[in-house]
């Protein structure tokens, strides 16, 4: 039987890098690319061809930030497939990022210096916003689109016959600190891409312990990856002037991954696992050595059971507003019409 495979955020980066190794490794694989921009995502798709001409790959057009996007893009996938074995959650924003360099520069000269270049706690906020809809644009984005799209595919997903996937792309930035279950789209301060990562790890237990028959669901970490996202943090001239130190900070922490192909490896060591054989409790790491061996490694997430649950619930009373918002616009539009 053919593996269906559906990746958000599968036009650059990490999303990107994990389609190309999937399809190297399996050329009877239907690999679905969703994405927000279709010229560009078509533009990957013939790129991708190349190598593989006879692959099966289709487009799904999916803006994960944008509810009603996510709700079309689900229907047009169930109509389109009838089964889905892993969906991949790759689509993932962090706008207006800001380094502390105070902060930075304290950290260097203190003992916790190589868990800060790990996980950059501390020295990183962003500016987030509210979107028409009434969300916080970094939680719509990272987290609820995707809880939604997962909600709207759960009877592909919860199948008797085989067991299907989800995989989170969280980080290790996702800390307890940044995360309230009283302000779960982070509005009153300003880590929300932290928030929601850790919202991603409580989410992914959530769904392992709530869901139904079939379904698994896992988190990884990518590591420190030179993608779109970093480039935003720092611009890419600084990061390429700065690569010899990174490759020595590799000797460190084997967290700096620092390439999309590098950080896609747990992603991809996912696909070759039963997900039954999985550990909820786990993030799967992305790691390479300082000679530059890839390798994966589970480490035991900091939530537990009581929040993750708690957080579902919270996201379920949040997914009834949106959808009554959702209805009352189609219906005030259809009645301006
Ligand atoms: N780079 C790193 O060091 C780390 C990255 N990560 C996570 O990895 C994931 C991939 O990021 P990375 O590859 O680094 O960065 P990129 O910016 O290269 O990739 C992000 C992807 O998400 C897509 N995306 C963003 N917003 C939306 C949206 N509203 N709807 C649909 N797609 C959207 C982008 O599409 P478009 O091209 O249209 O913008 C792009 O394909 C993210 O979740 C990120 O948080 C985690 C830890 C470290
Ligand atoms: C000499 C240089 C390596 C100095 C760079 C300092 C910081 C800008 C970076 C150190 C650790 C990095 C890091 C991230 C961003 C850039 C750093 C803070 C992430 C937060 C990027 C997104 C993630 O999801 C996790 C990364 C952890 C490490």
């Amino acid at each position: 039987m053919k593996k269906v495979v559906l990746v958000t955020g599968a036009n650059s980066g990490i999303g990107l890098a994990l389609c190309a190794h999937l399809l190297s490794q399996d050329a009877q694989l239907q690999l679905c690319l969703a994405c927000r921009n279709m010229q560009r995502a078509e533009a990957v798709r013939q790129a991708l061809l190349v190598s593989r001409p006879r692959a099966q790959v289709t487009l799904l057009h999916l803006d994960v930030g944008n509810m009603h996007s996510v709700l079309r893009a689900a229907e047009e996938f169930k109509q389109k497939c009838n089964r889905l074995d892993y969906l991949y959650l790759s689509a993932g924003i962090m706008p207006n990022p800001r380094v502390d360099h105070k902060a930075f520069y304290k950290g260097l000269f203190s003992i916790n210096v190589v868990c800060m270049f790990a996980t950059g706690e501390g020295i990183l906020t962003q500016e987030d916003k509210v979107i028409p809809i009434g969300l916080q644009e970094v939680f719509a984005t990272n987290l609820f689109g995707h809880f939604l799209l997962v909600k709207e595919l759960e009877h592909l997903l919860c199948q008797m016959d085989h067991n299907s996937l989800v995989i989170w792309t969280s980080s290790s930035n996702a800390q307890r600190s940044a995360f309230s279950l009283d302000d779960i789209q982070h509005q009153k301060s300003h880590e929300p891409y932290s928030s929601s990562k850790y919202g991603s790890d409580l989410l992914s237990l959530a769904l392992n312990l709530i869901c139904s028959q079939g379904l698994y669901s896992s988190v990884i970490c990518p590591g420190l990856v030179m993608t779109n996202l970093t480039y935003g943090i720092l611009p890419s001239f600084f990061w390429t002037l700065i690569m010899p130190i990174m490759w020595l900070i590799r000797i460190f922490t084997n967290t700096f991954t620092l390439s999309p192909y590098n950080g896609a490896e747990a992603l991809f060591w996912l696909f070759m696992q039963k997900p039954e054989s999985l550990d909820p409790m786990a993030k799967y790491h992305s790691l390479t050595s300082g000679l530059g061996n890839n390798y994966t490694q589970p480490h035991k997430m900091d939530n537990d059971e009581n929040m993750s649950e708690a957080l579902y619930v919270k996201l379920l009373e949040l997914e009834d507003t949106v959808r009554k918002k959702l209805r009352d616009e189609d219906l005030y539009i259809k009645t301006k019409n």
